[in-house]
């Protein structure tokens, strides 16, 4: 469906960021791409979203080579980003926010302007009902949504064009904890219900494992390890991500014992 096939890139007049990595996405499996700090992963996502052009190799969608304004594309494969407070424009209302895609995609069905206005309305209503807010959410600005919510918002604007891929780069890690668990399961529901498949940067190996069925390993720009999600992380082959894994225990016991 989506797949970098050997890819490099490298930005303007720096050394190469990724080198000859291939990930395909598979319709039904979550994909997860993990790795230590400044190892390629948003690059590599921002390819598949078209919005950077790989410098070798090719990015590849339903077999042909991507193109960013085929609207079929556009259609297919949205982003959800990591911080709600900047991805989402403060100076409209929900309603308006998660509507976009529709009007900018032309996706509501010719007609009257009072009857597209309706049907945008319906459609971002089914939208906003399917990531657990109220109808009414629609009326409000960004401001007035808690952190969690308004990672719902951009949510319910990533699923209203009825994509089949969702690529989103750490799309909890600015909420707490509690609040983590509910955005990931919202993801993992979508994932049965809409039939979307997840494509995830996170560092968080636990929604990792709770959303995608495979992973790949990115060390300094290349794929060191790929495979089933369970056998990566159950049974890594790689000292690389070995290291990660060992790194995670590492971390959770500093954050329960606190500051030396
Ligand atoms: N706009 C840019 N211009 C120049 N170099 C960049 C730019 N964005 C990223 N880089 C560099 O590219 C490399 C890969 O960055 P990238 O953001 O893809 O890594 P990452 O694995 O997503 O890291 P993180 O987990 O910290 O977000 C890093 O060395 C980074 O410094």
């Amino acid at each position: 469906m989506l797949a970098a096939h050997e890819v490099g890139y490298a930005y303007r007049g720096g050394r190469p960021v990724l080198e000859e990595v291939s990930v395909s996405v598979t319709p039904g499996r979550g994909l997860a791409l993990v790795g230590e700090s400044g190892a390629g992963k948003t690059t590599l996502l921002r390819l598949l979203l078209g919005l950077a052009r790989p410098a070798s190799g090719r990015v590849l969608f339903d077999g042909a080579e991507l193109n960013p304004r085929d609207r079929a594309f556009r259609r297919a494969v949205q982003p959800v980003f990591q911080d709600p407070y900047s991805s989402l424009d403060p100076r409209r209302r929900a309603g308006r926010i998660v509507s976009e895609p529709l009007r900018s995609l032309g996706l509501l069905a010719p007609g009257s302007r009072a009857a597209r206005r309706e049907e945008a309305a319906e459609r971002v209503a089914e939208a906003l009902r399917s990531v657990g807010l109220p109808a009414d959410a629609a009326r409000r600005y960004p401001h007035e949504f808690s952190g969690g919510q308004r990672q719902r918002v951009a949510i319910a604007r990533a699923i209203v064009s009825g994509p089949r891929v969702l690529l989103a780069d750490e799309p909890v890690s600015a909420l707490d904890v509690t609040t983590r668990v509910r955005v990931v399961e919202l993801l993992g529901g979508l994932a049965e219900t809409h039939g979307v498949t997840v494509v995830v940067v996170s560092h968080d190996l636990a929604v990792v494992a709770a959303l995608c069925a495979d992973t790949a390993v990115i060390e300094r720009g290349r794929v060191v390890e790929q495979g089933r999600t369970a056998d990566v992380l159950g049974a890594p082959s790689h000292p690389y991500t070995r290291r990660l894994l060992d790194s995670v225990p590492r971390l959770s016991r500093a954050a329960r014992l606190g500051p030396p």
